[in-house]
């Protein structure tokens, strides 16, 4: 059984067909690319699958449980975690913070017992302190627990992203432009991350990108979408050789 299955995936706004027929099959354990030009729909794709936008047509299916329509917060604990095109921290708050958030969402103790500061809160609170350093470990961020988000540099910045995308332990990581406003040294470092994600955590990632270099290095198989509409999809050689995919994208 596939992880994502995704048939016919549509959505309009007003007289705009934005996606149309978008159908994609990513099997666990892989890393997947979504490409094309400017507004072809990569962005509205994200925002349907982690339930930012209804579809109006289609079906979404993760892990073999239909989430089509589902809300945000319920397909986050289903399985879906996402980054951002514009990196979205919580600038003015530590980055050991930013980690626990993503943490709370499988918090075992009721808002009352927080408030309240219970005995149950301190110890999950404590486990949760110890569980987003071991993250940031893994990502080589623990010297700044510590720092505000906003003073990291911009790669460590991104880094911060996928960590915090981790923590609500997902079965599926979404991407968007990871390697937007890197530098090549940082983008190299940032192949390496995702990689090291997919082995380290068993994840399955897919990832919109327009850095070639990062799509052909990192990335098993690619869909290519044009004007809402699938133009190719396949194996990464095969589908950067694509005639049509030359005219219409890499050409330019
Ligand atoms: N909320 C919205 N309301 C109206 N139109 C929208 C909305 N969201 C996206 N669109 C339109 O849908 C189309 C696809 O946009 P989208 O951002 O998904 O493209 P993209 O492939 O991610 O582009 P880019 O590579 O530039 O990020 C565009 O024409 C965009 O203007």
């Amino acid at each position: 059984m596939a992880l994502l299955e995704v048939k016919n995936l549509g959505i309009s706004f007003g007289g705009l067909r934005a996606v149309d027929g978008f159908n994609i099959t990513i099997e666990k354990g892989q890393l997947y690319g979504l490409i094309g030009p400017n507004g072809a729909g990569k962005t509205t794709c994200f925002n349907m699958l982690t339930g930012v936008y209804t579809p109006t047509d289609g079906t979404i299916t993760l892990d073999g449980k239909d989430i089509t329509g589902k809300k945000t917060v319920e397909i986050n604990k289903e399985g879906i975690a996402r980054t951002f095109q514009n990196i979205r921290l919580f600038k003015e708050q530590s980055v050991l913070d930013n980690v626990k958030i993503g943490l709370h969402n499988q918090m075992p103790y009721s808002t009352l017992t927080g408030i309240l500061r219970l005995p149950k809160y301190r110890k999950v609170e404590a486990e949760m302190n110890e569980k987003a350093m071991e993250l940031l470990k893994v990502f080589d961020l623990d010297k700044e627990a510590d720092f505000l988000a906003s003073n990291l540099p911009y790669g460590k910045q991104r880094k911060l992203e996928i960590a915090r995308a981790l923590a609500t332990n997902p079965k599926l990581l979404l991407l968007d432009e990871p390697a937007a406003g890197m530098n090549p040294n940082e983008t190299k470092e940032l192949m390496e991350t995702i990689h090291f994600v997919r082995d380290e955590f068993d994840m399955t990632v897919l990832l919109i990108e327009h850095d070639m270099k990062l799509v052909s290095g990192i990335c098993e198989e690619l869909t290519v979408l044009n004007f809402g509409q699938v133009l190719a999809q396949g194996k990464t050689s095969d589908v950067l050789n694509d005639p049509q995919v030359i005219k219409a994208y890499l050409g330019e």
